[in-house]
This record gives structure tokens, sequence and C-alpha cells, in this order.
């Protein structure tokens, strides 16, 4: 296949377009490089272009025949999206809605979109499945979910074949080295305890410690870059035979808290971590932990990376490289 990459030059983008290759199949890139890196991607594949601007996708389009897109897009930032709703309702749904029109008049007709844990808002029961309610609690996650909502819709009047996947929360780096996660500035957990580990960074801060969780603080579930990669493709192969709007959530459905990633993080690297206790990040829920029996019944998905050293490890290796 050849696959129009959306935001392949951002962390689980750049991982997707490794995955894509490794399985035999072709990537074009495109991103308008606001948070991904020019270095990730190489250059051959790389056509920079805005959502934004529905001219430049009109040329992409042109340029290449697509069997379908992967669309990683996004401002993604919580806390951001709460003081900035205008852009990111701009950036996240009226840039989802250029680029679906372009789809439809290049006649392309499958999409996998990043979906987030984010949509469900406060969580309900301990194990968030596909029927869990959608209420969510700031712009980001609620612009996510207008766009699952869009690509519905798109699937009754166009024959739009979409599946939104509902990452809990992404981590590590792809183990073979030189791609990983590199946000400026950097609000992911993992990376600010590794560089914390590596004394770099402006000191950890961990948010919040009077959340009812066993010691207090927000409860995750981390699932590594890669298995996110293998659920898209199977997504992919997945809508060449059922048409509709599908919905999966991607997690490990085991939660860890902060203070838990820390000490895993302190046994990976050996080092020493210290961290500030600060007040309650606006945002966040206190537990986000995946049901991913769907994902696994329907899709085949089997996540490789189940233990969370295991999957800080790999994100230690690449902040030790000098790619970092
Ligand atoms: N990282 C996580 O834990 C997580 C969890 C759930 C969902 N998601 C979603 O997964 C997706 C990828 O996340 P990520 O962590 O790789 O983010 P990222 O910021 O590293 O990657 C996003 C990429 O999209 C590009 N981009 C953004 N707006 C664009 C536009 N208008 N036109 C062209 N390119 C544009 C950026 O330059 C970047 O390369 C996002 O949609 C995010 O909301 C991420
Ligand atoms: O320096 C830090 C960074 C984070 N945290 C805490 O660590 C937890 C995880 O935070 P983070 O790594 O920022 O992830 P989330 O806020 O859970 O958000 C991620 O996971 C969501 C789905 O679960 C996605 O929607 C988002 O895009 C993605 O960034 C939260 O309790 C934070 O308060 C700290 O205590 N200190």
């Amino acid at each position: 296949m050849k696959i129009l990459i959306c935001g392949g030059a951002g962390y689980i983008g750049s991982h997707m377009v490794r995955y894509l290759a490794a399985q035999g199949h072709q990537s074009v890139v495109l991103d308008n490089l606001s948070t991904g890196h020019r270095q990730a991607v190489s250059p051959d594949i790389l056509e920079v272009a805005d959502l934004l601007e529905p001219s430049s996708l009109t040329g992409v389009f042109a340029r290449h025949r697509f069997d379908g897109v992967i669309h990683f897009c996004a401002r993604s930032l919580v806390g951001e999206s709460v003081s900035q709703p205008y852009a990111y309702y701009e950036n996240n749904v009226a840039g989802t809605l250029n680029l679906l029109r372009a789809m439809h008049e290049a006649k392309v007709d499958r999409i996998v979109f990043s979906s987030t844990a984010a949509v469900f808002g406060n969580p309900q029961a301990p194990l968030i499945d596909e029927d869990h309610p959608t209420q969510p609690i700031n712009p980001y996650g609620a612009s996510k979910l207008m766009v699952e909502r869009i690509l519905a819709d798109a699937a009754g009047a166009y024959g739009l074949r979409s599946t939104a996947l509902r990452y809990f929360n992404a981590a590590g780096a792809d183990p073979a080295g030189g791609i990983g996660e590199s946000h400026q500035p950097e609000t992911h957990l993992i990376p600010n305890v590794l560089r914390a580990a590596l004394g770099q960074g402006n000191g950890l801060r961990v948010f919040g410690n009077d959340y009812s969780t066993r010691d207090g603080t927000c409860v995750r579930d981390y699932v590594h870059v890669n298995d996110l990669a293998s659920a898209h493709l199977l997504a992919l192969e997945y809508m060449q035979a059922n048409e509709g709007a599908h919905r999966f959530n991607l997690g490990n459905g085991q939660g860890f808290t902060v203070l838990e990633v820390i000490e895993a993080a302190r046994r990976v690297t050996g080092r020493s971590i210290d961290f500030a206790q600060d007040a309650r990040r606006q945002g966040d829920p206190a537990v986000l932990v995946a049901s991913s029996d769907k994902a696994r019944r329907v899709l085949g998905w089997r996540p490789r990376f189940v233990d969370i050293g295991e999957i800080i490890e790999t994100a230690w290796r690449w902040h030790q490289s000098p790619a970092y």
C-alpha cells in the first residue's frame, strides 16, 4: 500500500513510517513541522504542507495516488487547549475537515485517525472500553470527539471508511534507535522523568498527591509507540473488508501511578531521580486505564511491550543517544 502519513514527522507518526516500511509499505509524510522534526523523516518522502492551507493539500493528492491516510496531526497539549481553545478547534477540527475534503476529491476512501483517551473525560469505570460515555473535560478531548462524529457522518454520506484509535499514554521509542519522543516544551511524564535522570530540564515536578489512588498520584496506562503503529496497520487492513466508522481503545490495560513510573525509571536507569511535589495540573483525570479487548478481538492486536520497565528502557536508550 501507499499511505499518506499526516503528522509523520512527529513522535508517533515517525514510528508509523518506519513500521510501514518494515512491513513492505510505502509512505509519504505530510507535515508542517510545527512540532515535528525534519530529521525524523527521509527527505525524499517529506511533503511540507499545512492542513490549514487547502491548496497545499490539493498538490500533495495530485502528485500521489494513496490507498489510505493515517492522520496524526494535532495540537495536543491539554492545558494549552484550555487557554487557547480557538487554536485547538481550528487545527484539530477545521484542519481535519480540509484533509477529509481533499481525500474526497481525490477519491481516497479510508483513514485512520489519532483519537485519545481524553474523549472520555472523568472515567466512570476502572477500565474504559468503547461503550464508556464520552464527556471530554477539555477542548483538546472535545476537538478529537468532534472529529470522531464527523467521521461517522462521512461514513453515511460519502462511504468514507474510518477507524478512530483512542490511544491512552503513548510511550517509549523504537529499540532500533534514531527516533523517539522529543517535544518542545516537553510536558509528558516519562521524557521528563528521564531528563531528570540525565540532570537535564528544569527539575521534575509531580502534579498532585491527593488523588484517590494508591499513592495519591495519577494513574495512567502506558502503551509502546511501536505497538500503536502495529494497530494502525491492522486497522487499515480491517477496513479493506469492513466499511463504516470504527473505534478502538488502545492501552495495556494496566495502570501505573506517577510515583511508580519514577520508581521504575530509577530501576532502569540506575540513577537517582529527584522531584518536587506540585499542585494538581488543570484538566488531569485521576485514573485512565484502557480496556483494549475489542482491538484484540476484532483487529487481532497483540501489544509486544507489556512491561513498564521495558517501555521505559526503550525511551532511556533514545534519551541517551546523540540523535535526541
Ligand atoms: N502522545 C500521546 O501520548 C498521545 C495520546 C493520545 C493521542 N495522541 C494523538 O496522537 C497524535 C500524534 O501525537 P504525537 O505525540 O506524535 O504528537 P506530535 O506533536 O509529535 O506530532 C504531530 C505532528 O503533526 C504535525 N502537525 C500538527 N498540525 C499540523 C498541521 N496543521 N498541518 C500539518 N502538520 C501538522 C506536527 O508538526 C507534528 O509533526 C496527535 O493527534 C495526538 O493528539 C497522542
Ligand atoms: O512533568 C510531569 C508530567 C506529567 N505528570 C503527570 O503524569 C501523568 C501523565 O501525564 P502526561 O505524560 O502529560 O500524559 P497525559 O496528560 O495523561 O496525556 C497523554 O495521554 C492522553 C490520553 O491519556 C492524551 O490524550 C494526551 O495527548 C497525552 O499527552 C499526569 O498525571 C500528569 O499530571 C507529572 O506529574 N509531571
